[in-house]
């Protein structure tokens, strides 16, 4: 991929005319965000400045690849990280990379132990692998990449009905203002389509028509897939087979599609900030443009796109109920430096069936050797936390460590 800095061209070659019919319109509120970006000095502002910054830029619903198309050369400063977090962006330098497996023998008894065996190391030593030969026709990862990468390129008067970042960031200024004071903005745009259980989902008339299909599509293969691979993690740790299945940890499904746009100054952002993934399960499915990066020990490791292949990880509430057999690891994105968008689309899978009294390290993996690790937690332990927490670092796991 050519990194955007090293084309020639000026960057109204590359939209086409309705994106710049609908610039024009834009072209009043986006001078706005350019004289945020030409005030690009390095400095972090006050947080009240920022706060009030990142809520018009919310409220004005243009996004961050509206941002782009205005044709911004530096980035406004509410996307401006701190120096800790610049500091790590060093370009990275070993060949260490997640485990690939390959699903293709899930089935054969012959194969079986390996496969589990694989899995349960790569979840508890990586908390996230890539599989192939998941069963996916290689038509609907494309399709379902395609249908994304359209919904977030259709005119923002369009997108608006839509548009949920303000969501997300809402949530942090009503929670603890404090917090926002070392959140910079990331740099993605964002569509959340709540799939299942059907008395919380959006209605099918509800998902954009544009990506209705494929979302649909996606979500039925992503669950087969997750509930295949949670069949694997429970024979790794001697449970029964359907045990993760039976407690419903793949029966609410959120489907979501990121867009990262390219980045005029990707040294100074991120992505999207690092966080571990709240619910059971995760499965993602990205374009070939990199970004993701998984913690490993001290070192932010890339995860290299891999033509077909599906990346899943094992999020909090997997980790606390197998007792820390298996992890939950802190991932982040680093902002897009090349002219192609980056696509993920991402599946996270959670309980649908809450038991009143909670959840803990399931008693069939708890012994006088392997003492609970943490403690037990209930539907509104782990929605609180989320609503207080957002996207940052401090997990469920973190809070209920014994
Ligand atoms: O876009 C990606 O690759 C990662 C997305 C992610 O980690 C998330 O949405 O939780
Ligand atoms: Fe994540």
């Amino acid at each position: 991929m050519v990194p955007k800095t090293l084309l020639f061209s000026p960057y109204n070659l590359y939209l086409n005319d309705g994106v710049k019919n609908c610039m024009k319109q834009k072209s009043l509120e986006t001078n706005r965000f350019k004289k945020m970006a030409a005030a690009t000095t390095g400095v972090i502002t006050s947080n009240e400045d920022r706060m009030k910054d990142i809520k018009e830029f919310d409220q004005s619903k243009v996004g961050v690849k509206g941002l782009v198309d205005s044709g911004i050369a530096s980035i406004p400063k509410i996307f401006i990280q701190p120096l800790e977090t610049l500091s790590t962006l060093n370009p990275y330098q070993t060949n260490t990379s997640i485990p690939v497996i390959d699903l293709e023998n899930i089935t054969s008894q012959a194969h079986r132990p390996k496969l589990v065996q694989q899995i349960k190391e790569a979840a508890s030593e990586w908390g996230f692998f890539q599989v192939i030969n998941h069963g996916i026709p290689v038509s609907l990862l494309e399709e379902t990449i395609q249908a994304v990468k359209s919904f977030h390129e259709q005119p923002k008067e369009i997108k608006a009905k839509y548009y949920s970042r303000e969501e997300r960031s809402s949530m942090l200024y009503s929670s603890n203002n404090d917090l926002y004071r070392a959140k910079a903005a990331t740099w993605h745009d964002y569509l959340q389509i709540w799939m299942s259980p059907k008395e919380q989902s959006a209605k099918v008339e509800d998902i954009p028509e544009i990506l209705r299909k494929e979302s649909l599509e996606w979500d039925c293969c992503a669950k087969k897939v997750a509930e295949d691979v949670m069949e694997l993690l429970c024979e790794g740790i001697g449970l029964e087979s359907s045990k993760f299945k039976d407690m419903t940890l793949s029966g609410e499904r959120v489907f979501v599609g990121v867009y990262y746009p390219y980045c005029p100054q990707p040294n100074l952002t991120l992505g999207l900030t690092p966080h571990t993934d709240p619910a059971t399960l995760t499965v993602l499915l990205q374009n070939q443009v990199s970004g993701l990066q998984v913690k490993h020990g001290e070192e932010w490791v890339d995860v290299k796109p891999l033509p077909g292949a599906l990346i899943i990880n094992i999020a909090d509430l997997l980790q606390i109920i197998s007792n820390g057999e298996y992890n939950s690891v802190q991932h982040r994105v680093r902002a897009n430096s090349c002219e192609e968008p980056r696509i993920s689309v991402v599946e996270f899978l959670n309980f649908s069936k809450w038991e009143e009294s909670g959840y803990g390290p399931l008693p069939e993996l708890v012994s006088a050797e392997k003492p609970p690790r943490y403690r037990q937690f209930t539907k509104a332990d782990f929605v609180n936390n989320f609503y207080s927490k957002g996207l940052d670092s401090k997990s469920l796991v973190g809070k209920l460590k014994l």
